[in-house]
């Protein structure tokens, strides 16, 4: 069992801001080559983009190293006389020490089980709405506008460099070795560990950092831990700028029962100089106890819930509803489960037996209610653990704490499954020493008796199992006499009914595949083959969703207002440090919107530009005329559409609007890049916005991610902006960065703890999920950046969506001799790295060029079709 530890990167983030980046020379170590790989993977050959991925290498280096990479994938190949799985590729570049070479194999293998890479033949386009229909259905198109009706079907294919990598690529700068080498550090559990890691060389001190290394190894032997060798995981985990994850993780979970964690441990004080990154360093064996303190809260917690039968339980609800059904929020609510998960809190402070949540708290009122914020929970608990008087105030790092969780002016959707995420964390921080300092403290779950145990699987499985209250003889497991789960304080442990199995086991399923994509779990083998089906790819996906969350913050989307006094302040927020917010109060006539192409009901997307002549005439490169079904067939549908593009349009320039001022640029900014100003007097269009419509319509097909069958492929739309309707089915994955992590400095109030992770985007009929653009991404010189996201039809259900890409003007207007000159202005719609976002230490990133431009050589990347070959006129 590998527990991770995370170093402290402020420093980093500190002084690394503006400093110059630093480049080296020589071999390439894992860490380069891993990134490589990942920027190959997302950017194609843009080696000036997969440099910035790297961050250590020059453009012209990492192109060296690509020709290399190639001949050796070419030589690689040609032996084995299939096609080589770049991934896997660990066979040389640089110091690849034996150590990180065997922890990568350990570790892909095992993210291959929790998410296995995409197969090389993605056939995403299968799934993927096609333009043959469209052809097929007798509707005339210009060449052009064929071509990029088909951008439907092949971008899932081409745009997609798939992103389906167990752990998305981390963007951070790496400034020096021994940072680097302080993140290789992770601890794996003395417990019941295996003989082979133990015996694994030590990288962290063989590596550049032998202060860090020896200090890292000597913590965690003092606090029973065993240093692991080598970083166990694919990638590395990537960290916000000043709250590391692990710091708020371990804060969360100390936070959420500290007493729990004190008893556990005997501590006076459950969390010694908190929120001080180091100190996640120095208190190893608090990290352990909080994820068992954190366990008391989560398996206490539905105890409450179930109080009252007629609330939703908000601890394990969310995601994909029924899936997560769990036998908590379906239990009587009698009150007789608290006996099952023991009675004895180890808290103190509390009214009752074995609820948490009957302490004294300010807050405690709110803590399971549905509306339940975190900074309730933290603030409640914190309180209550500080000792601070029940008037609701926080202690300070409570304080920062929540309100770096919650954002300050943004309305944060779907609370946070709290339980749900936490039980990942606990299972992924520390399961076996989680359940011993549980079993310490008088458990409030079962835990395994560890000091039988022989093998960590073992442990691990029963750990896991007495979670779920998976009865011995279901477990399936070697040696399961010594398996006896043990009641919490020592109360027997009432057996499950056998159809009670079935989903316990599913859920153990369900929470190994978590922790396995948390990257806790590093073995396989003692997995009951019931569980090893759920395990792959597209159940993993299909089943947990929500649960593929390292940390507990990605559940949520933040909502902007399209109107008031906060728009643009929320949405510029939202942009900088998630890429994706849901519009409400949009403003678009919600009578429009359920018409506005479920007629499409074909395998294909359909698009929809401006209007132009039927001999393209007054289109643009890219565009020619729309094809609208006979007015006969569908009445009005011609209206409806072109009414609802206006509306699109209208929006996507007042949020261009809010958008601008938010980023304290002029609120008219962007507008004259869509709007033409010369008024053509025949026809007065009054945009050559190259903006489009795409009716989709996804068949109910379930995707399967290791496959590569998707509904959508990983990609970033092109323009400024999309907007974003979608019916009630989900499906759309959003793919984040984090916007902080080497531009500004990450605000303090940030909602987002950043960290790569696809995580399910609720779909919200009524309102517009807005995502944005690589165009977005240029003029601000990456401060804000285009999310990737993707479309895993996990249900299987029929889908309709029409994104609305809200994208510039094509190129300079130009005078006709039809324009009336009052209002002609002649306006390079030029994209152009802002001022305000070049620095001395951060120059402009990308040459200027014009939206028709970018256009073209983002099809060309990506469309066989649009290719300035195909397109030889264009
Ligand atoms: O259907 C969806 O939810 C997303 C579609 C999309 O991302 C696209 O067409 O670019
Ligand atoms: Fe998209």
């Amino acid at each position: 069992m590998v527990v991770r530890i995370d170093y402290d990167d402020s420093s980093d983030m500190e002084e690394g801001l503006d400093t110059e980046e630093e480049f080296q020379t020589g071999r390439w170590t894992a860490e380069e080559h891993e990134r490589f790989l990942q920027g190959l993977a997302l950017y194609n050959k843009q080696w000036k983009l997969i440099a910035d991925l790297i961050r250590t290498r020059t453009v012209v280096q990492v192109r060296t190293h690509a020709q290399k990479h190639f001949q050796k994938v070419a030589k690689l190949e040609a032996q084995s006389g299939r096609p080589h799985d770049t991934d896997d590729d660990d066979s040389g570049y640089g110091n690849f020490s034996a150590a990180s070479t065997s922890s990568s194999t350990s570790t892909s293998q095992l993210s291959f089980n929790a998410y296995p890479p995409p197969s090389s033949s993605s056939n995403s386009s299968s799934a993927r709405p096609t333009a043959a229909a469209a052809a097929a259905d007798g509707c005339r198109r210009s060449r052009r506008a064929s071509a990029i009706a088909a951008a439907s079907t092949i971008s899932a294919a081409a745009r997609t460099a798939e992103l389906e990598s167990p752990d998305p690529p981390s963007p951070k700068r790496r400034k020096s070795s021994h940072e680097r080498s302080a993140r290789a550090a992770s601890f794996s559990s003395s417990a019941g560990r295996r003989p082979s890691s133990a015996a694994a060389p030590q990288r962290a001190e063989t590596a550049d950092s032998p202060a860090f290394s020896k200090s890292a190894a000597q913590l965690a032997q003092g606090a029973g831990l065993h240093v692991r060798s080598t970083f166990p995981f694919a990638q590395p985990f990537v960290m916000p700028r000043r709250s590391p994850t692990s710091v708020a993780e371990i804060s969360l979970a100390t936070m959420l029962a500290p007493s729990g964690a004190a008893a556990a441990l005997g501590l006076a004080h459950p969390w010694p100089q908190h929120a001080s990154s180091t100190s996640v360093l120095s208190f190893p064996k608090p990290m352990a106890t909080a994820a068992a303190a954190l366990n008391n809260q989560l398996y206490r917690a539905p105890v409450a819930a179930a109080a009252d039968p007629a609330a939703p339980s908000p601890w394990l609800s969310g995601g994909y509803g029924d899936s997560y059904s769990t036998h908590e929020t379906a239990s009587s609510g009698s009150g007789t489960e608290s006996e099952e998960w023991g009675s004895e809190s180890g808290l103190s402070g509390g009214r009752g037996s074995a609820d948490i949540l009957e302490l004294d708290l300010p807050f405690g009122d709110t803590l399971l209610s549905d509306d339940t914020t975190v900074f309730d929970a933290i603030g409640a608990l914190s309180s209550a653990a500080a000792g601070t008087p029940a008037n609701g105030a926080l202690p300070d790092f409570a304080r920062a704490f929540a309100a770096d969780f919650t954002g300050d002016s943004l309305d944060l959707l779907e609370p946070i499954p709290l339980a749900r995420a936490g039980m990942c964390l606990a299972v992924k921080s520390a399961p076996a020493a989680a359940a011993a300092a549980a079993a310490a403290a008088g458990g409030c779950f079962a835990a395994p008796p560890l000091a039988a145990a022989a093998e960590e699987e073992q442990d691990l499985d029963r750990f896991v199992c007495s979670l779920l209250q998976v009865p011995p003889q279901q477990q399936g497991l070697a040696g399961s006499g010594s398996a006896r789960l043990t009641g919490g304080g020592g109360r027997g442990r009432r057996q499950r009914a056998p159809e009670c199995c079935a989903e316990s086991r599913a859920r153990l399923a369900r929470v190994r595949a978590a922790a396995a994509l948390n990257g806790a779990f590093e073995h396989t083998a003692a997995l009951p083959p019931a569980a090893d089906a759920h395990l792959s790819g597209a159940s993993l996906i299909r089943r947990a969703p929500a649960l593929c969350t390292r940390g507990v913050r990605y559940q949520r989307v933040p909502a902007c207002r399209a109107s008031g006094p906060e728009a643009a302040e929320t949405i510029a927020k939202a942009c900088k440090e998630y890429g994706f917010f849901i519009l409400t109060n949009h403003g678009i006539d919600p009578d429009l919107l359920p018409e506005k192409g479920y007629y499409i009901r074909r395998e294909e997307g359909y698009y929809i530009r401006r209007e132009v002549a039927e001999d393209g005439s007054d289109g643009d490169p890219l565009t020619g005329p729309n094809c609208w079904p006979s007015d006969d067939l569908i009445p009005g549908w011609r209206d409806t559409m072109l009414r609802y593009f206006d509306a699109m349009m209208a929006l996507g320039l007042r949020v261009a609007a809010l958008l601008a001022e938010g980023l304290g640029l002029e609120r008219d900014f962007f507008a004259p890049h869509f709007t033409r100003l010369e008024r053509h007097f025949f026809a007065p269009h009054f945009t050559r916005s190259m903006s489009a419509l795409r009716l989709l319509h996804y068949r109910a097909e379930v995707s399967d991610v290791s496959k590569g069958v998707l509904g959508a492929g990983a990609h970033s739309d092109y323009g400024l902006l999309t907007l974003l309707a979608t019916d009630n089915v989900p499906g759309l994955q959003a793919h984040l960065y984090g916007k902080w992590f080497d531009v500004l400095p990450r605000p303090a109030d940030s909602i987002v703890q950043l960290n790569g992770e696809w995580f399910d985007v609720p779909p919200r009929p009524a309102d517009f999920i807005v995502n944005l653009g690589d165009m977005l991404q240029r003029w601000t010189n990456d401060a804000l950046r285009s999310t990737v996201h993707r479309v895993v039809n996990a249900a299987g259900r029929e889908r309709y969506s029409i994104p609305f890409f809200f994208e510039p003007n094509f190129d300079t207007q130009s005078w006709s001799m039809w324009s009336i000159p009052f209002f002609f202005e002649n306006f390079d719609t030029q994209v152009t790295c802002l001022p305000q976002f070049v620095f001395a230490a951060r120059p402009a990133r990308y040459a200027p060029t014009t939206s028709g431009r970018h256009l073209l050589d983002k099809y060309a990347q990506t469309h066989t079709d649009a290719s300035p070959e195909a397109n030889p006129g264009s």
